[in-house]
């Protein structure tokens, strides 16, 4: 029998005390200081759940829109304390926004115990991690000032690209102003009594099933793909699946109360993944550490074109550390003058020198004589970390 019981239970109920909270109306009023004047005299109204109400500060876990009922909630799944696991926002929980300022809020996609919450806390220890339902409501939850980072995957060293997370940096207006590389050491976890031969199938998010592609192949197993690792290891607790198994963090077994079969059953011992940190302002570039800036644009036709958009930076001495084509999504096909389509690419790159370099801003001025469309993403600090924390 598992360890810790899964139940369902209502969403915990808010208790409105004190101030900040609106006398009237049970529902929280929080005063926002916006930096700017367009924002300043938003006051936004957003009911907040957290386990201790009458501590706003440590309790603001996720938030949701004042329009949405309690009912209208999904029921959660507890383990140890049932009290201690956020929901995850949703978009139509973002037409509101709130931040209290006083603790970094960074969104993640996920539930408790996925990757990408241990990478926000890598990249803010003591930041409030808020979990997100999908990557387009973390993005929003930033530019609605739900909360104040973004840390999102981008890619991963078994893996490859997260092309959602490139799709949606061009149609967000967000800065990258971090990155951080995360190793990532799957297990394969069950509800406890559940032998290895009991199961056939294994949940997990398609980037983790990838991971662990042979060693999943090799036992035999179904694989079905799922929103996060985390919330794999959360569904087979729920409905206490007999015949199912999770991809997961060891930090997720422990949140859900499952029982880990396998450790490091990823392809390779060294699996890393590059998160983004995403935020509304950029920071300024600096040259007194190694810096890498991310670009994307769209390039004129023309034999050897994606040559020269390159020699830019290799006439500089610029190193590249990631090219990645996505579809122009407005126009992916070009016809050309013998009637042969062609696709067209937005091209996303990655160059390891800071903005504040005068040799980079001379390789994007020299690109942008070619260039249809040059964003800059973000120039920011590199993680030159040996990804520890697993
Ligand atoms: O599902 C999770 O736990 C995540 O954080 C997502 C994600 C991803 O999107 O790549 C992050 C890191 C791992 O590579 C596997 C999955």
């Amino acid at each position: 029998m598992a360890s810790s019981r899964i139940i369902s239970h209502s969403p915990p109920n808010l208790h409105c005390q004190s101030s900040p909270f609106d006398s009237v109306n049970p529902l929280p009023s929080i005063n926002l200081n916006f930096p700017s004047k367009r924002h300043r005299n938003l006051r936004i109204r957003a009911s907040i759940r957290g386990h201790r109400d009458n501590d706003i500060n440590d309790t603001l876990q996720s938030v949701e829109l004042r329009t949405s009922s309690a009912s209208a909630l999904p029921n959660d799944v507890v383990s140890k304390d049932p009290l201690s696991l956020p929901r995850p926002l949703s978009s139509n929980q973002l037409s509101s926004a709130v931040s209290d300022g006083s603790r970094l809020r960074v969104a993640y996609q996920g539930v408790r115990g996925a990757y990408s919450e241990s990478a926000a806390q890598k990249a803010y220890p003591n930041c409030e991690a808020v979990p997100c339902e999908q990557f387009d409501t973390a993005f929003e939850a930033v530019e609605r000032w739900l909360v104040d980072r973004a840390v999102l995957p981008i890619e991963n060293s078994l893996g490859g690209s997260i092309h959602r997370n490139y799709d949606l940096l061009l149609r967000h207006r967000l800065h990258i102003v971090g990155e951080v590389k995360y190793a990532v050491h799957h297990c394969l976890m069950a509800n406890h009594g559940v032998k290895l031969e009991n199961l056939k199938r294994v949940l997990s998010h398609p980037q983790a099933l990838a991971q662990c592609e042979n060693t999943l192949a090799g036992l035999g197993l179904v694989r079905e793909a799922v929103d996060d690792t985390a919330g794999a290891a959360k569904h087979v607790a729920l409905h206490e699946l007999q015949d199912a198994g999770a991809v997961a963090s060891s930090a997720a077994a422990e949140i859900y109360g499952l029982n880990v079969l396998a450790r490091d059953i990823q392809d390779d011992s060294d699996n890393v993944t590059r998160f983004l940190v995403l935020a509304r302002e950029p920071i300024l570039p600096g040259t007194d550490r190694p810096f890498k800036t991310s670009i994307v644009c769209s390039l004129e036709e023309g034999p050897g074109i994606l040559f020269k958009a390159l020699a830019v930076f290799a006439l500089r001495q610029i190193n590249l550390s990631k090219i990645e084509s996505r579809p122009l999504r407005n126009q992916p096909l070009r016809t050309s003058d013998d009637n042969n389509k062609y696709f067209d690419y937005l091209f996303y790159i990655d160059f390891e020198a800071s903005m504040a370099d005068q040799n980079a801003q001379n390789a994007l001025r020299h690109l942008k004589e070619f260039a249809t469309f040059l964003r800059v993403l973000g120039s920011y600090p590199m993680d030159t970390s040996h990804t520890s924390m697993a």
